[in-house]
């Protein structure tokens, strides 16, 4: 049997009679950062929606530490230690970023301790502590809901699109937090950004049409390699 932390085996979900993912099967090892790539609508949301229970797979597995999800409710996969950054970047608006962060930290652990991980990680909350999540920028949002995940305790980080809809200099700034976030834990990356996907990933599994098509080491010849560009750009 594999020692991966997580691994997903030849999955196949649906939404109602449509068949999305047509056999994923990928794995991430404890340290790793592994970034799910291709182009809109072939399956990246899907395969982190199959790996949490929101959307259970029909057929096959997805084993986290050696043990079997499918068939667990939510709630249960993400006391296993499995977080989610969604694509909508969820803050609770009407709290401070402060209040944010204190509550994202699993109850018994120390918030403050909560709180100086995440101000020590994102410098640009650490000068905000008490302005609404929901008057902050878009990137700054997006580093709120990073930290939340950050602080939340999980061996493993499930993160959609971080980059998207951000200004170049704000990605730059998300980035440089994710690869902080990085050597504390375990990601699994949705990525549309090539060249971000591999400055931060490890490893990449490129989707289409809800199979993965091609994987292999994050280097920065993905970023020219022919085939994966039309992957990418079809
Ligand atoms: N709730 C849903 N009900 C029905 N179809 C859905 C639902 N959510 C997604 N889909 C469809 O499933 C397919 C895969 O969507 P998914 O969001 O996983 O793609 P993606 O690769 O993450 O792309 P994107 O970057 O656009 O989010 C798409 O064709 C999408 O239209």
């Amino acid at each position: 049997m594999s020692d991966a932390l997580l691994e997903v085996a030849d999955a196949h979900t649906y939404y109602g009679e449509s068949h999305i993912l047509e056999g994923v099967s990928l794995s991430v090892d404890e340290g790793e950062v592994v970034a799910l790539i291709g182009r809109n609508g072939v399956g990246k949301t899907t395969t982190l929606r199959t790996i949490l229970q929101l959307t259970a797979p029909r057929e096959g597995s997805v084993r986290f530490r050696g043990e079997e999800l499918v068939g667990e409710a939510t709630n249960a996969v993400a006391r296993r230690g499995i977080g989610w950054i969604p694509e909508e970047r969820r803050v609770f608006s009407q709290l401070t970023v402060a209040e944010n962060v204190r509550i994202a930290a699993p109850s018994g652990n120390d918030a403050e301790a909560a709180l100086d991980l995440a101000f020590d990680t994102f410098p640009a909350l650490a000068e905000r502590p008490n302005v609404k999540a929901g008057s902050l920028s878009g990137g700054q949002q997006q580093m709120l809901a990073i930290a939340r995940g950050l602080v939340g305790d999980n061996d493993l980080l499930l993160v959609d699109e971080p980059s998207e809809g951000l200004a170049p200099q704000i990605v730059a700034d998300v980035a440089r937090a994710l690869q902080r976030v990085a050597s504390e834990t375990t990601l699994l990356l949705v990525e549309q950004n090539l060249p971000l996907a591999m400055d931060l990933a490890d490893r990449f599994y490129l989707l289409d049409n809800g199979r993965v098509v091609t994987d292999g080491e994050a280097t920065t010849g993905v970023t020219d390699d022919e085939e994966i560009r039309r992957y990418l750009s079809a």
